[in-house]
């Protein structure tokens, strides 16, 4: 007996259910991709570079190539790939770069170019809500992409799959207890534990160590990645011997010199 290929498969998401800033966002991004072909063609092999980069001992910089954000209106207008080569030289070990357009001021351009320029793993950040965009980014080369659970939900298990029938990592980002138990049954590698809620923009740095621990506490083997709201070495070391990586885009961005400001930043 034959069995039929597999369906290209659309999860269903209840967008309509995502709060505040990040509702709006979700929705302009669902719009976009309204009728978008969800076909993700054959699997891809696994690089894992992404992931590789944030193991290596101490904790591992992602550092972002953020030209605005809905908290901060425009931040720097950053060319990405001098941001992408300074950074590199400031010691970061993987970047993220913003594809969203309206709020972000990102541009799929500016993956693709950086991918092109500096040999650093790269992840797509953006607002995934369907599989042409993890299929998108791993066509533009990018070694990972973000998943956030709370707008993902019970979907996240399904997006993390498809994320690595392409060969891509996948940042599954938490915020709560509640999306952080999702993150764990979704089979996640990679959690990221994000300081600022997604609805009100609002940051707490006690997020992060509180929720890696209790996913070490639950024992999770993978990788930890505390982010958001870090400017100084010493909001560094709250994380530091807890996280794995840590993920900076503002404080850097908004500097002007790049490389010495990440520098300045993971100096212990
Ligand atoms: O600029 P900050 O505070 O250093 O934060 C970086 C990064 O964590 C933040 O940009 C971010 C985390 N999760 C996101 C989801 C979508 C867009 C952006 C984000």
């Amino acid at each position: 007996m034959t069995r039929p290929p597999p369906e290209p498969s659309l999860p269903p998401l209840n967008l309509s259910a995502v709060p505040g800033v990040l509702g709006r966002i979700v929705s302009e991004r669902a719009a976009d991709y309204d009728g978008a072909d969800p076909a993700l063609g054959p699997v891809r092999p696994a690089a894992r570079r992404f992931e590789a980069a944030l193991q290596s001992p101490g904790l591992s910089l992602i550092a972002e190539i953020k030209r605005a954000s809905p908290s901060q209106g425009a931040i720097a207008p950053l060319d990405p790939v001098d941001a992408a080569q300074a950074y590199r030289q400031g010691g970061a070990a993987a970047l993220s770069v913003l594809t969203e357009p309206r709020h972000f001021d990102g541009h799929p351009d500016f993956l693709r170019a950086v991918v092109g320029a500096v040999d650093l793993p790269a992840l797509r950040k953006d607002f995934v809500i369907h599989p042409a965009m993890l299929r998108e980014a791993a066509d533009w080369g990018a070694s990972a992409a973000l998943l956030m659970v709370s707008v993902l939900g019970e979907a996240t298990a399904a997006y993390l799959e498809m994320a690595h029938h392409l060969g891509l990592d996948a940042l599954v980002e938490v915020h709560s207890d509640s999306e952080l138990d999702l993150a764990l049954e979704s089979g996640a590698r990679i959690i990221g534990v994000n300081n600022r809620d997604l609805t009100t923009l609002h940051i707490d740095l006690d997020v992060s160590p509180r929720l890696i621990r209790r996913a070490r506490e639950a024992g999770f083997g993978g990788v930890l990645v505390a982010e958001s709201g870090y400017r100084t070495p010493a909001d560094l070391a709250q994380v530091r011997g807890l996280a794995d990586a840590v993920l900076v885009g503002s404080s850097l961005a908004g500097s002007a010199d790049l490389a010495q400001a990440t520098r300045d930043l993971l100096r212990e």
